[in-house]
């Protein structure tokens, strides 16, 4: 079994953006900006959005962050967004989600700027995706590309069973494995809730991506022997014992699943870390975008 080490990786790619990073002040350009809005104080929210902030400052990104009241309207966020949009020296931001129920999510990502929505989530990029364009792909999905390729995971001809079909994390997850080259040209099921034997579905994957967030969802006897395993779920147990009052676990047994797989993912160190590694390089990449517009 090898671990694919999201924290080793993430490192390494946050000191190749540093790198960049440097150069573009050596020249006396502009440093990437990177704003976050939040609205309302989750803990899990804002803990995520904490270590993007300190990513920025680790990496020489300048970082903005906007904290709304969980009593926000939707027009006062639209006016936030349009104000981000306007704003030039801001090159992208995300809006964490899941929003407050008074706000429609549908009408918040189609009001950001496609070129300054490092999330991917905006309908154009989404579709640039699913076309093979040059985009943003969404962070997570992204993340675990990129794991793939650095630990050189063949996915040719592999069946990936993804399991879950948000927006940010399994409908995407779905779509970039099964494009063409590598890591791709896979052939995928993606599953969720409604879907029936799952358990035999799963049983049959030589790539698993779970992001249900059920933990220990997904059991050693339900893996196939040599079976890829990327975990996405994160969960919160209260637990008095722990300094911060809980501890995060993924959806997969590891103990027992690690034994039976090629590769694995742990959590935390897993997908988390990249996930906050590919949206700096997505800010990166919007950054370098906008310079050579002007
Ligand atoms: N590590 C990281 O960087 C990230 C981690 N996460 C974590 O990943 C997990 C998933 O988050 P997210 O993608 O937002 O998902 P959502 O919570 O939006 O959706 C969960 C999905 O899992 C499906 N599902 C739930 N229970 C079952 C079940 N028993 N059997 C099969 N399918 C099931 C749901 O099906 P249906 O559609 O039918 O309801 C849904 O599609 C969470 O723990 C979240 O915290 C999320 C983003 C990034
Ligand atoms: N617009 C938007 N974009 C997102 O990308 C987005 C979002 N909304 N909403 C919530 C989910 C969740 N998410 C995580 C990112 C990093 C970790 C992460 O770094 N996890 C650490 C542990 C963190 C901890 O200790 O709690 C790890 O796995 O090692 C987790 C979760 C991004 N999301």
């Amino acid at each position: 079994m090898e671990l694919l080490d999201g924290k080793k990786v993430s490192n390494q790619i946050k000191t190749e953006i540093a790198a960049e990073v440097a150069k573009m002040r050596d020249r006396g350009e502009k440093v990437p900006h990177l704003a976050a809005v939040i609205v309302g104080s989750d803990g899990a929210s804002l803990t995520y959005v904490g270590s993007k902030v300190r990513s920025c400052q680790q990496i020489g990104f300048e970082s903005t962050l906007v904290q709304l009241p969980s009593t926000t309207s939707e027009q006062e966020l639209l006016k936030k967004i349009e104000e981000l949009n306007q704003d030039a020296d801001i090159d992208g931001f995300i809006v964490q989600l899941p929003l407050p129920e008074q706000i429609n999510e549908q009408r918040v990502l189609l009001a950001i700027d496609p070129d300054k929505d490092v999330d991917g989530f905006h309908p154009t990029n989404f579709g640039k995706m699913a076309l093979d364009m040059s985009t943003f792909i969404p962070a997570t999905p992204f993340g675990i590309l990129e794991l793939l390729e650095r630990y050189k995971v063949e996915t040719q001809g592999k069946h990936t069973v993804v399991i879950g079909r948000s927006h940010i994390v399994g409908r995407p997850m779905s779509i970039l494995m099964g494009r063409k080259g590598w890591p791709g040209n896979s052939t995928v099921t993606l599953t969720h809730s409604h879907t029936k034997n799952i358990t035999q579905i799963i049983s049959q994957a030589d790539i698993v991506i779970s992001a249900l967030g059920v933990p220990n969802f997904l059991k050693a006897e339900m893996v196939k022997d040599g079976a890829v395993i990327i975990d996405v779920g994160i969960t919160r147990v209260p637990d008095e014992t722990k300094e911060k009052g809980y501890y995060i676990t993924g959806d997969v047994d590891f103990e027992n699943v690690s034994k039976k797989a090629s590769f694995i993912t742990p959590v935390p160190g897993g997908v988390g870390p990249m996930t906050i590694a590919m949206l700096l390089k997505n800010t990166l990449l919007a950054r370098e975008r906008h310079r050579s517009k002007k």
